[in-house]
């Protein structure tokens, strides 16, 4: 049965599939991401861990949208309490406003312990983030688009940005956000921004192809779906290959697959100094897409392509921008802030002129690049079918195997 994915061996991945479950609870935070799951707030009430904690502090660091005084003075107060335990400081004078509200503020919450201090920082935080998603409609909400499920787009100062939202599946991506990216990046082409990015939230930048995407077997059986999965996968790329407007990626955590392989088709990539770049293809019993067997050695030399491409090194983001990978690498603290300083600075400049001068450097290989991805996506229809692919897939959802 080489070559084929035995009958059997589509039963056990169907049933792995079925018993596979979370490993540990999630983040209220990350919950509220997701509306299917918001149901379940029940999970909220769980002891928010150290992790959730910390990753809803970080999450308030990439809050657009002033959440009011009132609501940052609850949070103040409760990240106070979390962190150092009661008020601690003496009371300000009575014409030191701000202060003396924050102080007022904390000491309100007496001698709350610090576990659930951080519980109702968590809580607070997920609240504040679904109200925001709920929020598209009014009239003062931001320009947060709607109609997708498994991002968040928003587009404002000529900025068009693109986040992959799938945080507590470090952004993996399924065949709906396949199709949500390629809808995403139609309008963006589309609409009056003048550059577009694409970045993740969470921890994680994108986990590449969600692993249980070879799970979903349709009657056709499994050549069906490598075929229509090489399709996918071809229509895909297309789009970033065609895309005529500057293509940034914020690249703000570890990028793995597909994620890494596409970078090369962007126009800037920028990375925090926390970020790695990893294409496991050969582990995978896979082969490389996104036209990296063409730019990558293109960008930094058959050698160092060889040593990602073939034999799945993963660099750091400093070695991906000395390899010309990466465009440039901030330090993680700074990142967002740095960045999109930079970001409105450039979405300023005249953006026909960015734009014809993208098309300029980009054009003379349209046509190469587009050859280059129906051939790496119809190679890619035989690898799925193999049993080097169909046992590392399988490894990784029995939880025998990670990267
Ligand atoms: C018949 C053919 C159909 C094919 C359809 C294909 C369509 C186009 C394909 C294009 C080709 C693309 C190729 C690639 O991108 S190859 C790269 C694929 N990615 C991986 O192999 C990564 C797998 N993940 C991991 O190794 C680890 O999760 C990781 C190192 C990324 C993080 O480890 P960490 O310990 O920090 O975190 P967890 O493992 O606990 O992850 C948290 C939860 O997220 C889930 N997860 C993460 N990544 C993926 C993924 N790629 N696919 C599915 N699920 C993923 C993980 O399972 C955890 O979930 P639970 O909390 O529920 O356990």
């Amino acid at each position: 049965m080489a070559g084929h994915l035995p009958r059997g061996a589509m039963l056990v991945v169907a049933r792995l599939t079925r018993s596979w479950r979370p490993r540990y609870a999630r983040s209220p935070m990350q919950i509220s991401n997701f509306p299917v799951l918001q149901m379940h707030k029940s999970q909220t009430a769980m002891r928010a861990s150290q992790k959730d904690f910390e990753s809803a502090v970080n999450q308030m660091k990439l809050l657009t949208k002033d959440p009011g005084n009132e609501m940052k003075l609850k949070l103040y107060a409760l990240y106070k309490q979390a962190t150092e335990g009661p008020c601690n400081m003496p009371k300000p004078g009575m014409l030191d406003l701000i202060s003396k509200a924050k102080w007022d503020a904390w000491s309100a919450l007496g001698s709350l312990p610090k576990e659930t201090a951080k519980q109702n920082y968590v809580e607070l935080v997920s609240s504040l983030s679904s109200s925001a998603s709920s929020s598209q409609g009014k009239p003062d909400a931001d320009s947060k688009q709607p109609g997708y499920e498994t991002l968040v787009v928003t587009s404002e100062n000529g900025i068009t940005k693109i986040m992959l939202n799938r945080p507590t599946k470090k952004n993996a991506i399924t065949t709906q956000m396949y199709q949500e990216i390629m809808l995403a990046l139609e309008a963006a082409a589309k609409d009056d921004s003048a550059i577009t990015v694409l970045t993740g939230n969470g921890d994680y930048y994108c986990s590449g192809n969600d692993l249980n995407n070879f799970t979903d077997i349709p009657p056709g059986g499994v050549e069906e779906k490598a075929k229509n999965s090489a399709i996918l996968l071809r229509d895909f790329v297309g789009c970033f290959i065609d895309f005529p407007k500057p293509l940034i990626a914020v690249v703000n955590g570890p990028a793995v697959g597909i994620s890494v392989t596409l970078l090369g088709l962007f126009d800037i990539v920028y990375a925090s100094d926390r970020a790695t770049f990893h294409t496991p293809f050969s582990h995978l019993g896979q082969s490389p897409e996104g036209c990296s067997s063409y730019m990558f050695p293109k960008i930094m030399g058959s050698a160092k392509a060889a040593e990602m491409l073939i034999f799945g090194k993963k660099l750091t983001a400093r070695e991906a921008c000395a390899q010309g990978l990466v465009t440039e690498v901030f330090p993680d603290s700074t990142f967002q802030k740095e960045v999109w300083t930079r970001l409105k600075a450039y979405s300023k400049l005249p953006p026909n002129a960015m734009r014809i001068s993208k098309q300029l450097i980009r054009n003379v290989e349209k046509e190469k690049l587009h050859a280059i991805n129906s051939e790496e996506s119809s190679v890619l229809q035989g690898r799925w079918l193999s049993d080097e692919c169909t046992n590392a897939i399988m490894n990784f959802l029995s939880r025998k195997a990670k990267l």
